[in-house]
């Protein structure tokens, strides 16, 4: 093959790559990212001309007990992608997060801000995070936040399915960042991947979030207030919401040499959502 390969095929980033361009979607039962090997074994076997990697161990709060799951999914599987595709000469681009940063302040975090994650999925794909970069493969880092999208678990289809039983939902109101849709998270990989094969020279780690930064709040209401549902929204802290896992306050990101290396703008997330509602046919 001369294509993409890209591992994850049920998530909602793998389907909306699948949706955008003719790329071979590895699931789980063709690549398992807990089985050492397998994804080396995938990338050799189909001689892509790029890998992007949309599959990852995204469940926050079981993370915290599952940390060896998690790592061994976010940190060595992605570590191993990074040396298959450096022993081939291809790019590799891969999709972290947020929470790698602490989450305090409220500046936006550049690419460059020190890492220092809250909670346990954040340290694993942090440890996937350097594994890449010490593969010394052509690579992209895109990190994203908040992602939502009709397919899959999201904030957006949580707070739907409450709505149908609940008439107030008290949500945090002090954890800032931006909401992204899936679909523009494939879009930049499938561009980025594209002008990695051109320019090498390209490789980093950058940001890539919707627009405007919201609270988790602001963003529940605007849910409801597009899917034309009363659903009352009341604002609560994070120290009223207590879960397994810390969240950052300040997610934040600055997404500044995205749009300068690669010609990408933050997408607009209420754009996103309208759409989102339309394809979940709960607009108004
Ligand atoms: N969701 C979010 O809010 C955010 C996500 N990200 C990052 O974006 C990327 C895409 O996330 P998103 O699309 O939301 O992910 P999803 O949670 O929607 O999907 C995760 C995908 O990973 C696959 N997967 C999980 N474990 C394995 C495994 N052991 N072997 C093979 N495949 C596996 C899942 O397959 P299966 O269906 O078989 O379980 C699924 O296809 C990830 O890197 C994530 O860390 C970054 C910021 C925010
Ligand atoms: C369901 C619910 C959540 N919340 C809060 C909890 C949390 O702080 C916030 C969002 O809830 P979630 O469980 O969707 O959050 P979470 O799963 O932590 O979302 C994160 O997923 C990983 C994979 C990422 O990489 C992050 O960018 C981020 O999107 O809203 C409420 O305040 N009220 C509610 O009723
Ligand atoms: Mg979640």
């Amino acid at each position: 093959m001369s294509g993409l390969l890209v591992f994850g095929r049920t998530g909602q980033v793998a389907h909306e790559l699948q949706q955008l361009a003719p790329v071979l979607a590895l699931g789980r039962d063709a690549a398992d990212l807990a089985q050492p090997g397998a994804c080396a074994a995938a990338i050799q076997a189909n001689r892509p001309r790029a890998v992007i990697n949309a599959a990852a161990y995204t469940a926050v709060d079981r993370a915290e007990e599952e940390e060896t799951m998690a790592t061994a999914i976010n940190g060595a599987a992605p570590t191993e992608m990074a040396l298959a595709c450096a022993a081939l000469n291809i790019p590799l681009v891969h999709i972290s997060t947020d929470y790698v940063f602490p989450g305090t302040g409220h500046h936006p975090w550049a690419p460059g801000d020190i890492s220092r994650p809250a909670n346990a999925y954040g340290r694993s794909k942090w440890a996937g995070e350097r594994g890449i970069r010490a593969s010394g493969c052509t690579h992209a880092i895109l990190r994203t936040s908040w992602v939502f999208s009709a397919h899959g678990n999201n904030f957006v289809k949580t707070m739907l399915r409450l709505s149908e039983t609940l008439d107030q939902i008290n949500v945090v109101d002090d954890q800032i960042g931006g909401p992204t849709p899936a679909r523009a998270i494939a879009a930049a990989c499938l561009a980025i991947a594209g002008q990695l094969q051109e320019a090498p020279e390209k490789t980093g780690t950058y940001h890539f979030s919707g627009a405007p930064d919201a609270s988790w709040c602001a963003f529940a209401r605007a849910i409801f207030s597009l899917a034309g549902r009363p659903t009352r929204v009341q604002a609560i802290s994070t120290s009223a919401y207590p879960t397994p896992a810390a969240r950052p306050l300040n997610s934040r990101l600055d997404c500044s040499t995205t749009t300068s290396v690669f010609g990408l703008a933050r997408p607009d997330w209420h754009a996103g959502l309208k759409e989102c509602l339309t394809e979940l046919k709960v607009s108004t």
